[in-house]
């Protein structure tokens, strides 16, 4: 039995997480944390009103030996200190949450690595996601002309999104670079040709009903690929979240993408 802790249960990710967590038979959950939660405990909640679950709202209450895994989706500002957290407890962090910066990445995979922790960043738990990152990079290395597209909630905040400056990192891998569009080109909008990376556009959209989308196109002489993936639900990201805590515990090191549990 996996014994997990929710971070961020109060939003939209952490209330689906919560409730995958509780009807699994795999996973017991041993607490639940988030610093501006004015409950006690889970069952304080209409949605989980029989279950009895510690609230925990400041980390130096949290029972760290009732905690195998820190399944954490919070928000860009505070993932850093709950991932170093989990792991300075000997704590497997599975994190969804986005906007961690390169830098915080390089020094929580050192502090993995120092105490033996298997740890998991994964910007998107959806295997749809997944695998369109992973066509993306195929694609890249025959079409290095290429623009990104995602789409989102407009309660984001985060942009681009994680999906997205995961997918141009791994085509920039392979990809010849290059700057692309007309080098005479000018915005007489700013932003109109999206945000840069290495050369290749980003485009974030922000629309209610939206929950979260990518497209990636790719152009060449006279023909045009396009790959595109949606999550209609945050059901979606579930099972890949359910296998991160599940796996997670096997590994003594901090990983970044789904693609290495599966
Ligand atoms: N990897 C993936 O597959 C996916 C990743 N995400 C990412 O997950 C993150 C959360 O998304 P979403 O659920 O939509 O956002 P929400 O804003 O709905 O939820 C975040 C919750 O975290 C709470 N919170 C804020 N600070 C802390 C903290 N220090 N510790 C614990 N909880 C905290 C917030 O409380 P309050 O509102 O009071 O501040 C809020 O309830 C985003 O970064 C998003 O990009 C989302 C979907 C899939
Ligand atoms: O905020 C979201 O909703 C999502 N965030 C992640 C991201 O930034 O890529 C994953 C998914 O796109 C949903």
């Amino acid at each position: 039995m996996v014994k997990i802790l929710v971070a961020g249960f109060k939003g939209r990710m952490g209330n689906t997480t919560t409730k995958m967590v509780l009807e699994n038979a795999d996973f017991e959950l041993t607490g639940v944390y988030d610093p501006n939660a004015s409950e006690k405990n889970l069952n304080e909640l209409s949605d989980f009103k029989n279950e009895d679950v510690p609230a925990y709202t400041k980390l130096a209450d949290i029972d760290v030996n009732s905690i195998d895994v820190w399944i954490d989706f919070t928000s860009p500002a505070s993932v850093y200190e709950n991932a170093k957290f989990a792991l300075l407890h000997d704590i497997s962090p599975v994190i969804g949450t986005t906007g961690l910066a390169d830098d915080q990445v390089a020094e929580l995979k050192e502090i993995a690595k120092k105490n033996k922790v298997g740890g998991l960043i994964a910007p998107n738990f959806g295997i749809s996601a997944v695998l369109l990152m992973q066509f993306a990079q195929q694609a890249a290395k025959y079409f290095p002309d290429v623009e990104i597209i995602e789409m989102h909630h407009d309660k984001k905040l985060d942009a681009p999104s994680g999906t997205a400056l995961n997918t141009a990192k791994l085509i920039s891998e392979v990809r010849k670079q290059k700057i692309q569009g007309n080098p005479e080109e000018k915005e007489s909008l700013i932003g109109a040709r999206g945000a840069d990376y290495e050369g290749m556009r980003i485009h974030s959209v922000r629309l209610p009903g939206y929950v979260a989308h990518e497209q990636v196109l790719f152009g060449g002489q006279g023909e045009a690929l396009t790959i595109r993936q949606d999550s209609f639900d945050r059901i979606s990201f579930m099972s890949g979240v359910a296998v991160a805590a599940k796996k997670i515990g096997d590994y003594d090191e901090l990983l970044v993408g789904l693609e290495n549990l599966l």
